[in-house]
C-alpha cells in the first residue's frame, strides 16, 4: 500500500465541525481515483491534506513508497504534486517558462534565486509537453492559449517534478466536454502507464464512469463510499451524492 490514511481530522480556524474525517483508508500506488462529492463536502480539503499543506489536523498520513532503496514512511507533501482548481499559470511566461516551474525544487537554492535552468531540465519540461501533446505551443505565451491547453500545460508542469503521486482538484472545471475527456484521459494515461497515483475531484459522472476503476464519494467530510464505479452505481450511490 502506497497511502495510508489513519484517524484524520480536519477542522477549520473558527468552524465549529471537522472539515474532514476519515477513520482509515489505504490507496495503493499507481491507482486511478475519483473523489465525488457535492460543493463543501470536503474534497478540496481531501487534497490539500495529502499535499501537505493542511499542517494542522489529527491522525496520520503516511506514504511508502515502492523503492527498495528507501523503503521508509515519508510526508505526504514531498511526494505528490497538486493542480489546483484554476490552473495558476504565470500569463507572461511562455509554455517552457510555465513548466520549468516545476523544475524549481530540482534546484539549488542560488539556482532558484535567478531561475537558471540546466539542459537536463529543459530536456525533461520538453519531453513532459510531448506527452500533454503541446509540442507546437512550446514558445507560446499562457496568455494565448486557450482553457484545455492551459490545463495540458499544468498537467505538464505537475509532470516534471517527478512525484509518484499527481493531485488534481477539478482540472476540468471550465472546458468543454471535448478537451475535458481528454485532460481525464490524459491523466489515466499517467496512473496506467506510469504507474503513478493520480487522484482526481471531479463532478462529471460520465467520465467517472467511462475512466475510473475507483471511486471515493465523500459528504460532510465524511466517506460514504469507496469502490469500484459498478458497486458504486448497482447500491444506487450516484443518486444518493448527485440525484
Ligand atoms: N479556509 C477555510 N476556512 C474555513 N472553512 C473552510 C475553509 N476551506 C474550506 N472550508 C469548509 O470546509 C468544508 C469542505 O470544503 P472543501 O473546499 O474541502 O469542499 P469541496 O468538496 O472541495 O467543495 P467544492 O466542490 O465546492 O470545491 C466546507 O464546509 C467549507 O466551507
Amino acid at each position: 500500500m502506497d497511502i495510508k490514511v489513519s484517524g484524520l481530522k480536519v477542522k477549520y480556524p473558527r468552524t465549529s465541525g471537522y472539515a474532514l474525517e476519515i477513520d482509515s483508508l489505504e490507496i495503493q500506488q499507481g491507482t486511478f481515483l475519483a473523489v465525488i462529492g457535492e460543493s463543501g463536502s470536503g474534497k478540496t480539503t481531501f487534497l490539500k491534506a495529502l499535499s501537505g499543506q493542511i499542517k494542522c489536523y489529527t491522525g496520520s498520513i503516511d506514504i511508502k513508497i515502492k523503492d527498495e532503496m528507501n523503503n521508509r514512511d515519508l510526508s505526504a507533501s514531498k511526494h505528490s504534486s497538486l493542480i489546483y482548481q484554476g490552473d495558476a499559470l504565470c500569463d507572461t511566461f511562455n509554455v517552457l517558462e510555465n513548466v520549468l516551474i516545476g523544475r524549481l525544487n530540482h534546484q539549488s537554492l542560488i539556482r532558484k534565486i535567478f531561475m537558471r535552468y540546466s539542459n537536463h531540465d529543459i530536456d525533461v519540461a520538453l519531453e513532459a509537453i510531448r506527452k500533454v501533446g503541446m509540442e507546437k505551443y512550446v514558445f507560446r505565451k499562457a496568455s494565448e492559449l486557450s482553457g484545455g491547453q492551459r490545463q495540458r500545460v499544468s498537467i505538464a508542469r505537475a509532470i516534471v517534478q517527478e512525484k509518484p503521486i499527481l493531485l488534481a482538484d477539478e482540472p476540468i472545471a471550465s472546458l468543454d466536454p471535448i478537451n475535458a475527456d481528454r485532460i481525464i484521459q490524459l491523466l489515466s494515461d499517467l496512473a496506467h502507464c506510469e504507474n503513478m497515483t493520480v487522484i482526481v475531484n471531479l463532478h462529471q459522472m460520465n467520465l467517472v464512469n467511462k475512466y475510473f476503476n475507483n471511486i471515493l464519494g465523500l459528504k460532510n467530510g465524511k466517506i460514504q463510499c469507496c469502490s469500484k464505479y459498478g458497486d458504486f452505481n448497482q447500491a444506487g450511490m450516484v443518486e444518493k451524492f448527485y440525484g
